[in-house]
């Protein structure tokens, strides 16, 4: 289990993260909901490994020594990719940076049916999600974190994604998913965080989904609902 326990981070006098706890379990999709600047991303910096300075427990609890990132895949929202690398170079890189070999990667590029041997500069946004997903697939992770992995995917990637996804968490890889569409998030995931202003405002499990949007938008819009309801 990735386990997050009263986590404090700031910048500067901007506390982002203000006492969040969570959990993500293996064979589970944890979907992790918020407002743009809600902390999201923060949060799985700290998770990750990528931002010091915070305070509060961040483990994976297999082992007290075990880093996170040693068990974990990360798709940040916006991967780097490296000028005059092509995708392939791209996916053994990651590889060798983690020290492990070299995959075979046409079983996955049959379903992601990237361009591999093209510099991934030059992909669209889409295919460049796809690529720092198919460099975290052919790894065979126990957990993984996906910062946005729909965005500026089309409708078939989309498809394919949420099944790629439910087809891992049936072979028990626990995910931490973060995502703005709402419906799609709810679609795949078994629980899921709202986070506003840097804290939890409610866990929810899947029986509970049917409250989120309503929840949210009285969360977020509470004032402006009252506008809308003298207007409309
Ligand atoms: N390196 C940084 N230095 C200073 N402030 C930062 C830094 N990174 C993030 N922040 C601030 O922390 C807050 C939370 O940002 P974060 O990126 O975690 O939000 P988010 O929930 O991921 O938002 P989004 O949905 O837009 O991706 C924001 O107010 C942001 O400006």
């Amino acid at each position: 289990m990735l386990e997050i326990k009263d986590l404090h981070k700031a910048y500067g006098p901007h506390e982002v993260l203000r006492g969040v706890s969570l959990a993500v379990r293996p064979g589970i999709i944890h979907g992790l909901v918020g407002a743009n600047g809600a902390g999201k991303t923060t949060l799985i910096n700290c998770l990750y490994g990528l931002e010091r300075g915070f305070t509060g427990t961040v483990r994976a609890s297999e082992s007290a020594s075990l880093l996170v990132r040693e068990v974990t895949g990360l798709v940040p929202y916006e991967p780097y990719f490296y000028p005059r690398l092509t995708g392939r170079e791209y996916v053994t890189f990651c590889l060798q940076a983690r020290g492990r070999p070299v995959a075979d990667l046409r079983g996955w590029n049959e379903v992601l049916e990237l361009p591999l041997d093209q510099y991934a500069t030059e992909y669209s946004a889409g295919m460049k999600k796809k690529l720092a997903l198919l460099a975290v697939l052919v790894q065979d992770f126990a957990y993984l974190i996906l910062d946005e992995p729909f965005n500026g995917l089309d409708l078939e990637a989309n498809l394919l994604l949420k099944e790629v996804l439910k087809r891992l968490r049936d072979r028990g890889t626990g995910i931490l998913l973060t995502s703005h569409i709402l419906g799609t998030l709810t679609e795949v995931a078994d629980e899921a965080t709202v986070l506003v202003a840097g804290q939890v405002q409610r866990h929810y499990t899947a029986a509970e989904f049917g409250t989120l949007e309503a929840d949210l938008l009285a969360a977020l819009h509470g004032q402006k609902l009252s506008q809308l309801a003298q207007l409309l």
